[in-house]
């Protein structure tokens, strides 16, 4: 059925989905937080800050009024980095539809409550929202999504109704979506793998080869399902789409904000040099605290990540993180094989 939909966020993902979206037919309102940009995208049908490439179909309009966005839609999904999340849902609550169906598409944590994309959504809007929420996760780089590049995503939620009208929403030929209904384990894959993106483009740059990018993956996955099990995950969610699947493209794509992030890093430039060349969202670089964080909390070893935090945070070097990952004691590969000594 053809939805009025509102896209929340014009950065690179907010304006692909809406792509998407449009191209499947749907009416699309895309809130762009600048009036200028609106302006371009409504007279130029691009969106040359975020994806230059792209020329955008004509049934979406852009506003930057929350509320001409949001008012009387039956669905609107949120494309908005995570630091930005509760302050756009206080900011559209008065709004919304009360039967709205809500999508999120952002893959990252809230730093200083430690809480996941859903549970703020729903401090915000209402506790009964989580049964018209959804997440849309996986491997889709905005880039390649918005010129029809194959590509497979997931969406989950609590509610299977609310999962499945997702899935209508989004999917065609080139964009085909799966469900899974573990939405805890959807939400913490798609945020960690980030963390290891940074790692995997700072070893490219420090110029280690293959090796080092299958063991930071592999390592990095298992730190990943670690922490995510603890914090109420299925296991399996890890070897999906939103877990493995988002990992390898993450760590791989030269489109990766994380991945290039890390690969400045890996070639000595400073944090704050690297934010500011990038001029896009490194969602990576908050997770790395806030996962940093949980694990403490949770008591989990994540070795890739208490050593990525030394680097973004406490001054350390690269290099010196490589040698204190590779100089750690030795141990099992696999922790279920001695329990005891959960290590990595
Ligand atoms: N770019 C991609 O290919 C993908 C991105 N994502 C996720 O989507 C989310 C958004 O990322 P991108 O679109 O890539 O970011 P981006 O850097 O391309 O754009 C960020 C957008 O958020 C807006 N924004 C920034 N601060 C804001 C604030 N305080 N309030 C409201 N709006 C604000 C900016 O104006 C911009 O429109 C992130 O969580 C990212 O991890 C997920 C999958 C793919
Ligand atoms: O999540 C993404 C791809 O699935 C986007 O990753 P980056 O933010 O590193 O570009």
């Amino acid at each position: 059925m053809i939805q009025n939909v509102a896209v929340i966020g014009a950065g690179s993902w907010g304006t692909a989905l809406a792509s998407v979206l449009a191209k499947n037919g749907h009416q699309v309102t895309l809130w762009v937080r600048d009036a200028q940009l609106a302006d371009e995208v409504n007279q130029t049908h691009r969106n040359q800050k975020y994806l230059p490439e792209a020329t955008l179909p004509v049934n979406i309009v852009a506003t930057s009024s929350l509320e001409k966005a949001v008012a009387g839609k039956p669905v609107v999904l949120l494309a908005v980095p995570s630091h930005a999340m509760r302050q756009v849902c206080q900011s559209m609550a008065a709004y919304l539809d009360p039967e709205v169906l809500l999508l999120h598409a952002t893959k990252g944590f809230e730093l200083e409550s430690l809480k996941r994309m859903s549970e703020v959504i729903a401090e915000e809007l209402s506790p009964q929202i989580t049964s018209r929420l959804a997440v849309l996760t996986g491997p889709s780089h905005a880039e390649e999504v918005v010129c029809e590049q194959p590509t497979t995503v997931v969406v989950s939620s609590e509610s299977e109704e609310s999962m499945l009208r997702a899935q209508d929403l989004l999917m065609n030929q080139n964009f085909r979506v799966y469900t899974n209904p573990d939405l805890v384990g959807a939400e913490i894959a798609g945020a960690l793998k980030n963390i290891i993106a940074l790692g995997a483009g700072m070893s490219d740059g420090l110029g280690y080869g293959d090796n080092a990018k299958a063991a930071l993956l592999t390592r990095g996955l298992a730190e990943i399902s670690r922490l995510g099990i603890k914090l109420g995950a299925m296991p399996l969610t890890f070897a999906g789409l939103a877990g493995v699947g988002d990992l390898i493209v993450t760590c791989t794509s030269k489109h990766s904000r994380n991945w290039r992030a890390g690969y400045m890093l890996g070639q000595g430039k400073r944090l704050d040099e690297v934010l500011e060349q990038m001029g896009m969202v490194v969602e990576g670089v908050r997770t790395t605290h806030a996962a940093y964080a949980l694990a403490r909390r949770e008591q989990v070893d994540m070795p890739i990540t208490q050593v990525l935090y030394g680097i973004l945070f406490e001054g350390k070097t690269a290099r010196q993180g490589v040698e204190e990952l590779m100089g750690r004691g030795k141990t099992f590969e696999m922790s279920y094989l001695n329990p005891e000594a959960d290590r990595s």
